[in-house]
Order: C-alpha cells, then sequence, then structure tokens
C-alpha cells in the first residue's frame, strides 16, 4: 500500500508560487525572512502571499535567529500556521517562542554525522517539529537550501516521538529513493523547483509532486 507523504516547499515569493504550489498537493508553503537569501521576502510582501494562500495550505515562516522585535512584527503582520526556527535557536529558545506567540515551531536540525542526533535529542521534547535537514557547507551563507543531501544511512530506521520532516537536497529524482530509505512522511526543499536562486519553477514543482506521489 503506498502512503501519503506530505511537501513542504520553501522560499515562496509570488503569488504564482503560491497558488502552484497549492495546486500541486503540497500541504506546507514556506516564507523566508533571512535576509542574504535569494529567497527571502519582506513582511509586507509575505502578508500579501499569505492573505492569498488558499485553506488547507499550512503557511510556514522560516527565520534565522531571529528577536522578539522581528517575531512580534512578523506574526502580527502575517497570517502563520506555523514557525520554522532556522538558526542556533536553543531549547530554550524554542519554549520561549511557542510560549510568546502560541503557534508550533519547527526547529531545523542540519545533520552530517551521528554527532548531529545526539544535538537533536533536546529538541524532541520542546519542538512540536522538527526538520531533519542538511549541515551547510562550512563555506555557505546559508544556513539552510543549499541544494545538497546528507547521507541518509545516517537516520535510516531511526524513529522520532514528534512530526519531522526530511530536507536537504530533495529532487524528483532522488526522492522516491529518500523517502524508501528514512522513511520519512514529510519532506521539504527548496533549491531543486527553482530555474535560479529564488525563482520557482512550476514545470519543477509539478514533477517534483508527481515524483512524490507516484
Ligand atoms: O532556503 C534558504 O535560502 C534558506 C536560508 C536560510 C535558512 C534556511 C533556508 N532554507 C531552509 C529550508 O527550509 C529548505 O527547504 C531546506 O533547507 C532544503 O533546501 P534545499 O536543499 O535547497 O532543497
Amino acid at each position: 500500500m503506498s502512503k501519503t507523504v506530505s511537501v513542504k516547499i520553501c522560499g515562496l515569493r509570488t503569488a504564482e508560487d503560491v497558488a502552484v504550489t497549492a495546486a500541486s498537493g503540497a500541504a506546507y508553503c514556506g516564507f523566508n525572512f533571512f535576509a542574504r537569501s535569494p529567497r527571502s521576502v519582506s513582511l509586507d510582501d509575505a502578508r500579501g502571499l499569505a492573505l492569498e494562500a488558499p485553506p488547507g495550505l499550512a503557511k510556514v515562516a522560516l527565520t534565522v535567529d531571529a528577536d522578539d522585535a522581528f517575531l512580534d512584527d512578523l506574526v502580527a503582520k502575517v497570517p502563520l500556521d506555523m514557525l520554522q526556527l532556522h538558526g542556533r535557536e536553543t531549547p530554550a529558545r524554542v519554549v520561549a517562542v511557542k510560549a510568546r506567540y502560541g503557534l508550533p515551531v519547527m526547529k531545523a536540525v542540519g545533520v552530517a554525522d551521528a554527532s548531529d542526533l545526539v544535538t537533536m535529542e533536546p529538541y524532541l521534547t520542546v519542538a512540536d517539529q522538527i526538520l531533519v535537514d542538511a549541515k551547510p557547507p562550512k563555506n555557505s551563507v546559508l544556513p539552510g537550501g543549499n541544494g545538497l543531501p546528507f547521507d541518509w544511512r545516517l537516520i535510516a530506521g531511526r524513529r522520532w516521538p514528534i512530526p519531522w520532516m526530511l530536507a536537504g537536497g530533495l529532487t524528483a529524482q532522488n526522492v522516491a529513493q529518500a523517502i524508501a530509505m528514512t522513511g520519512a512522511n514529510q519532506v521539504d526543499l527548496a533549491s531543486a523547483v527553482e530555474s535560479a536562486p529564488g525563482v520557482k519553477d512550476p514545470d519543477l514543482i509539478r514533477a517534483f509532486m508527481q515524483a512524490v506521489h507516484a
């Protein structure tokens, strides 16, 4: 029996991105507020995009080590379903963000070797979800969204007590193998559905979704 895998497409910047993501059957869309990313959007633009998102498409805001002043503004302006913390936020910071905003929090953890799975453990009791992502290369300015996979054998057969998403270099060509190896029920991607950094390609989004559901 085939299983249902939920998809999050991250780094949406235009109304067409949102429309295609929703129509393709993705469960989540991500708005990126890391200023140095080619995928970043302003609060005003994100508000417009979020208001256009149809019911059923969960709106996730990705931030990196954001302070309360920024998050206050973000949550006041943009209707959201989840906060994604993609920096060096501690477990205590996850607890504080959850309490302050009352939104589910997904904590991203970069994986390069088995020690990163130990680093993940304290988050499993405080976050609502974990994003199991590739650790960025040392010279990258982006803490995520580098289009590079990690060694999926590191998490093959691993089960965690809270929902989690697999991310890092997923493509239409490798996602079936990634799901089979890791048992992921949710996947997240940015780079492989772009024709250029920050520019989503509707055909690539549709091809990825077909590969997930094949
Ligand atoms: O995508 C970015 O530019 C980015 C910048 C800063 C922090 C995180 C970022 N992306 C996080 C995501 O949720 C990506 O979807 C995830 O890392 C996978 O990206 P990719 O390997 O490009 O599919």
